[in-house]
């Protein structure tokens, strides 16, 4: 008898792409509006975009008049910018910064297509802790913008490595041409260092044993050199935890470790002070600065900043209490959730 050749069944696959790359048409906003009106109409940022967060409150504060001259600390994707540059009607100009030389161009060159050219707008590929230097270039500035941490363009891809749900390089820096990685960082630490680390950038509670748990493992000669690297030590770090408790648990200090390693290897509290310090002395007399946060760290750092300028008279006035997102906003983006702005006047 004839032996029947076995034929593999093909893998079903589904029928939405599941990958980053797969995400094609989502990476393209331009041409394919209806996906990504889609996309974002349920809850998601889609793929190669960041949905800008608190846009209302920002320009009902800034007050924006065409002839302005106006900083967009932090330009992402550009979204606040063009609100803003929308403001300014043609008249008035905007310099825009951030250190991400991949996503900053790519940002240019949309703000471009869309009408927005270098006479409204120049992009600087800097650090706003160098904010000093634009002024002394451009002049004293009607608004600040800093809408800080990382944009859904970076978290989403996975070749930058912000993510511990997708395999990826342990990088986690802003400008992967800059410093070194968090891989390279965490590679000789001591577990003091490293459990300092934690506490400080994350209150992470679980600091002493992840610690212990990434040193350890490193010193029997196990790599640790990707993102999912990184989440199965966290994952046995915690195995001492109930089951019930443990996936829950990992999560979070995941979510904690990464925001850590993060701020660790882009120096984001030294950058962020040195900012605040320097910023009374760009904003033109009556101008406006808003800053928006996305954890505890960093607010303290902006409240204690808007404080003690305000009693030294470099400020008129600075928000009494924090401004939260809205409920819908929230809803609509959930990314917005942990958002809190607060604001300054120049005297
Ligand atoms: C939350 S996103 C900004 C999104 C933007 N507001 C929008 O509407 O698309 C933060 C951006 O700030 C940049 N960034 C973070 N720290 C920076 C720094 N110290 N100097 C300049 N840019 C920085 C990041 O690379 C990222 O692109």
């Amino acid at each position: 008898m004839e032996e029947k050749q076995h034929k593999r069944r093909v893998r079903y696959s589904g029928t939405h792409p599941r990958t980053y790359k797969e995400k094609y048409k989502e990476h393209q906003p331009e041409k394919y509006a209806d996906t990504i009106s889609k996309v974002i109409s349920k809850g998601s940022t889609p793929a190669g975009m960041h949905i800008s967060i608190m846009v209302k409150e920002i320009l009902d504060f800034l007050d924006i008049k065409p002839g302005q001259q106006g900083l967009d600390a932090t330009l992402g994707y550009g979204g606040h910018t063009k609100e803003m540059l929308k403001s300014l009607n043609g008249e008035g100009h905007i310099y825009g910064l951030d250190v991400d030389p991949i996503e900053s161009a790519k940002t240019k060159e949309r703000l471009e297509k869309q009408g927005f050219g270098e006479d409204v707008l120049t992009v600087k590929l800097m650090n706003f802790k160098d904010i000093d230097k634009v002024a002394e270039e451009a002049g004293k500035f009607d608004f600040i913008l800093a809408d800080l941490g990382v944009s859904s363009m970076q978290i989403d891809n996975p070749d930058r490595g912000f993510s511990y749900k997708v395999e990826g390089p342990l990088d986690l820096r802003l400008n992967p041409q800059k410093g070194i990685s968090a891989a390279e960082r965490i590679r000789n630490i001591s577990a003091e260092e490293l459990t300092g680390m934690l506490i400080e950038n994350a209150d992470e509670p679980y600091a002493e044993e992840i610690a212990d748990a990434v040193v350890t493992r490193q010193k029997r000669g196990e790599k640790i050199v990707t993102t999912k690297d990184l989440q199965r030590v966290i994952e046995e770090a915690l195995s001492f935890l109930p089951k019930g408790e443990q996936k829950e648990a990992v999560k979070k200090s995941c979510q904690r470790t990464f925001q850590a390693l993060r701020i660790d290897v882009n120096q984001e509290y030294e950058v962020l002070y040195e900012f605040l310090e320097k910023l009374p002395r760009v904003l033109a007399s009556g101008g406006r600065v808003a800053i928006l946060t996305f954890h505890s760290g960093e607010d303290r750092l902006v409240k204690k900043s808007f404080k003690r300028f305000l009693k030294e008279g470099e400020y008129a006035e600075v928000s009494k209490d924090v401004i939260r997102p809205s409920q819908e906003e929230c809803v609509k983006n959930p990314r917005a959730r942990s958002t809190k702005m607060r604001w300054a006047i120049k005297a």
